[in-house]
C-alpha cells in the first residue's frame, strides 16, 4: 500500500479552519459536472419519460455519489497528494480539512446518494450506484492505483456507470444502448488520463504510483493512447450503426471522434525530449473533456429530433 490517511497528519503550521469551499473541493466539482452531464444524457436519451422531480432526484443522487466517492479518494490519498505538485494544495494535505471530517463528509454524501436513489427511483439504480462508488473508492483507489499500470484501464469502469444509471432510472432495464454508453466512457478513459499522465509523469514517479508512462515508458504509453483513440471511432458510432441512435448522432460522433483520433496521432507518433512543453498531450487532454460533453449532448439532441419525427 502506497499511502493511507492513517499515515497523514496535518502539520501544526497549518491550523484547521475549514470553509465550505474546501468541502466542495473534496468532491472534485469539475469531474462531477461531467459525470452529472453524462448521467443526465443517459436519462434523456432513454426511451420513455420520467417525472421531472424523480429525474432531478436521480441526477442529485449521481452528483452526491460522485462527489462522495471523490472525497473518499482524497481522504485515502491525502499522504500521496501531499507529495505531488498538482495535488499538494488540496484541502487535506494543505491542512484546511481534518482527515476525519473529510471521511465523515464522504460517508454522508455516499449514504444520502444511495438512499435518495433507492427511495425515489428504485433499488436496481441504487445498486449500480453502490457498485460505482465501491469501484472508484475500493477497486481503483485502494487496490489497483498503487499496484498496476493497468489501474485506470480497469478503474475506468468507475466513471462509466452514470449514463447507465440515468438510463436505468427511466427504463428500469439494462439494454444494448446503455451498455454501449458505458463502453464509450470506459475506452475514452485511458487516452483521457494518459495524455495528462504524460505531462505530470515526474509527479507520479516521485510519489511511487505505477502509472503507465512511469512503468512502461513514454513510447509504450503513446502507442496505447493512439490505439484507444482509434478504437473509439467505430465504438462511439456504434449506437448509430446498430440502430439505436439516428443519423445526426452518427455523423456527429464520426466528426467528434475523428478529431479525437486526429489529435492522438501526434501524441502517438512523436518522441519527447527533456525540454518538451508537451503541447499535443495537453491539447488531447483538454479536448477529451470537451469531446465527452459534446458526444453525449449530441446523443440527446438526436433523440429529441427522432421523437419530433425530424429524423428517422
Ligand atoms: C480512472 C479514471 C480517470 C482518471 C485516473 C482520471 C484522472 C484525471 C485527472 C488526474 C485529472 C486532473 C484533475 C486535477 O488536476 O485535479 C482529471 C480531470 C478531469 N477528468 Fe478525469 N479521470 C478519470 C476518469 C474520468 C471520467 C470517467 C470523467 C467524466 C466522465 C472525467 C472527467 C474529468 C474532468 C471533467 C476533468 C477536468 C476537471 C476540472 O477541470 O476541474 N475523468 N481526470
Ligand atoms: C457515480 C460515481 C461514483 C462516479 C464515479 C466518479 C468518477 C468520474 C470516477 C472516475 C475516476 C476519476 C475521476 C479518477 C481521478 O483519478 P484520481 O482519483 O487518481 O486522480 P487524482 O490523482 O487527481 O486524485
Amino acid at each position: 500500500m502506497t499511502s493511507t490517511t492513517t499515515l497523514f497528519t496535518p502539520t501544526a503550521a497549518t491550523p484547521m479552519s475549514s470553509h465550505w469551499r474546501d468541502f466542495l473541493a473534496l468532491a472534485k466539482p469539475g469531474v462531477v459536472r461531467l459525470v452529472v452531464f453524462t448521467g443526465l444524457c443517459g436519462m434523456l436519451a432513454a426511451p420513455g419519460s420520467i417525472n421531472p422531480v424523480l429525474g432531478f432526484a436521480a441526477i442529485l443522487s449521481i452528483a452526491l455519489a460522485a462527489g462522495g466517492a471523490a472525497a473518499f479518494n482524497q481522504w485515502y490519498e491525502a499522504d500521496l497528494d501531499s507529495r505531488m505538485k498538482r495535488t499538494a494544495r488540496r484541502p487535506i494535505p494543505a491542512g484546511r480539512v481534518a482527515p476525519k471530517d473529510a471521511r465523515d463528509f464522504a460517508a454522508l454524501l455516499c449514504g444520502a446518494s444511495v438512499l435518495v436513489m433507492g427511495l425515489a427511483i428504485g433499488w436496481l439504480a441504487a445498486s449500480i450506484l453502490v457498485v460505482s462508488i465501491f469501484y472508484y473508492v475500493v477497486v481503483y483507489t485502494m487496490w489497483l492505483k498503487p499496484r498496476t499500470p493497468q489501474n485506470i484501464v480497469i478503474g475506468g469502469g468507475a466513471g462509466a456507470f452514470p449514463p447507465l444509471i440515468g438510463w436505468v432510472a427511466v427504463t428500469g432495464d439494462i439494454t444494448l444502448t446503455p451498455i454501449l454508453l458505458f463502453a464509450i466512457i470506459f475506452f475514452w478513459t485511458p487516452p483521457h488520463f494518459w495524455a495528462l499522465a504524460m505531462f505530470v509523469k515526474s509527479d507520479y514517479a516521485k510519489a511511487g504510483i505505477p502509472m503507465m508512462p512511469v512503468v512502461r515508458g513514454e513510447r509504450a504509453t503513446r502507442w496505447q493512447i493512439l490505439a484507444y483513440a482509434l478504437f473509439m471511432v467505430p465504438l462511439a458510432a456504434a449506437p448509430w450503426y446498430l440502430g439505436t441512435a439516428g443519423i445526426v448522432y452518427g455523423v456527429a460522433s464520426l466528426v467528434l471522434t475523428g478529431m479525437f483520433a486526429l489529435l492522438a496521432v501526434p501524441v502517438g507518433l512523436r518522441t519527447s525530449g527533456a525540454q518538451d512543453t508537451m503541447k499535443p498531450e495537453k491539447r488531447l487532454f483538454a479536448y477529451s473533456i470537451i469531446y465527452l460533453f459534446a458526444l453525449f449532448g449530441v446523443l440527446v439532441i438526436d433523440r429529441v429530433l427522432q421523437d419530433a419525427g425530424v429524423i428517422g
